[in-house]
């Protein structure tokens, strides 16, 4: 045990490097001027800090997960499973993460946002180009969602791409299908701006996965990995509906949605239809 008082000592027997002025240092290696400086809030208000943290924070998370999902889409395509796998664990682990940030932003009572609201005009979260990217990679294709970036050609062109290529679960089934199990070809070679629906074939086929585990481990695996990502993310569609409940009742969104309302029918969206389906069967 060391005292404050002998830190200093600590600190020079240690011989740590401490004039960063010809040298990379931590902050110029992880560009905080630009971070740390990106906080500008527009009312006096205490809380809009927090308010602006939490979605800065969740977007550097959303940043992560695109990259990591995109890579492990590549890998699917490319046959690459246990890199896959280990990409897909980590997306994952940053929704759980994603889970537990709305306690931060659950200590934010009603009068607190409401002093922040006015100051946020027309913006919401339904804008977010990230999220939307990521809803698109994980299936939920809706094109009137590219309508909020047509006056950014840069995100919309990113938006756009995501709703025009194979999904997560499309280049699974595709994968399948290579492994010799008897996917419907209408899953397989299709228009990919289209959401799908619950198909008994696509079931079938993963109903022949899951009774031979064995067979078709890695397979299987790459089963349980989807409804671990699907799960997570119904964890933060719940957390986020009941936390705008607390804060803002039933009013509506600041996007022009209902707001709760809105958010509860997404709810009901599943992404990997099948997977969940097959569950009764087995
Ligand atoms: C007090 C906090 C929050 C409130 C009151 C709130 C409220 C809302 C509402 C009412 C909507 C529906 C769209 C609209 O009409 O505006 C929405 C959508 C959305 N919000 Fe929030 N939100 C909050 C925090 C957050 C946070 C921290 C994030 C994290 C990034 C977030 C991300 C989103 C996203 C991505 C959507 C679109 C969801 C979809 O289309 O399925 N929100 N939010
Ligand atoms: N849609 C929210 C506003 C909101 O939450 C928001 C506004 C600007 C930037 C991010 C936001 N977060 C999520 O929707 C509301 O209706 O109060």
């Amino acid at each position: 045990m060391s005292c404050p008082h002998q830190s200093e000592r600590i600190v020079e027997e240690e011989k740590a490097q401490l004039d960063f002025s010809k040298d990379m240092s931590y902050g110029d290696y992880l560009k905080l001027d630009q971070i740390l400086n990106a906080q500008q809030p527009l009312s006096p208000e205490h809380n809009e800090l927090l308010f602006i943290i939490q979605h800065q924070t969740s977007e550097l998370w959303m940043k992560l997960m695109l990259h990591e999902m995109q890579a492990a889409v590549a890998c699917v395509a490319n046959d690459q499973l246990p890199a896959a796998f280990k990409m897909l664990a980590r997306v994952s682990r940053i929704m759980e993460q994603l889970v537990h940030a709305w306690d931060v932003l659950a200590t934010m009572t009603p009068p607190e946002y409401t002093a922040i609201r006015p100051y946020l005009s027309n913006s919401s979260g339904f804008q977010s180009a990230q999220y939307r990217r990521i809803e698109f990679m994980l299936g939920n294709k809706n094109a009137a969602m590219l309508k909020p970036h047509a006056h950014r050609p840069d995100l919309l062109a990113e938006v756009d791409a995501a709703w025009r290529a194979p999904s997560l679960y499309d280049e699974v089934l595709r994968l399948l299908a290579r492994r010799g199990i008897s996917v419907p070809a209408s899953a397989l070679e299709r228009d990919w701006t289209q959401p799908r629906g619950l198909d008994e074939g696509v079931k079938a086929a993963w109903l022949s996965v899951y009774r031979e585990p064995e067979k078709h481990w890695d397979l299987y695996q790459m089963g349980e990995e989807l409804v671990d990502l699907e799960d997570a993310f119904r964890l933060w569609r719940f957390r986020h509906v009941t936390t705008v409940e607390r804060v803002i009742g039933f009013k509506r969104g600041t996007g022009g949605t209902s707001g709760v309302g809105y958010l509860r029918k997404m709810l009901d969206v599943v992404l990997f239809p099948e997977l969940w389906a097959l569950r009764t069967e087995l």
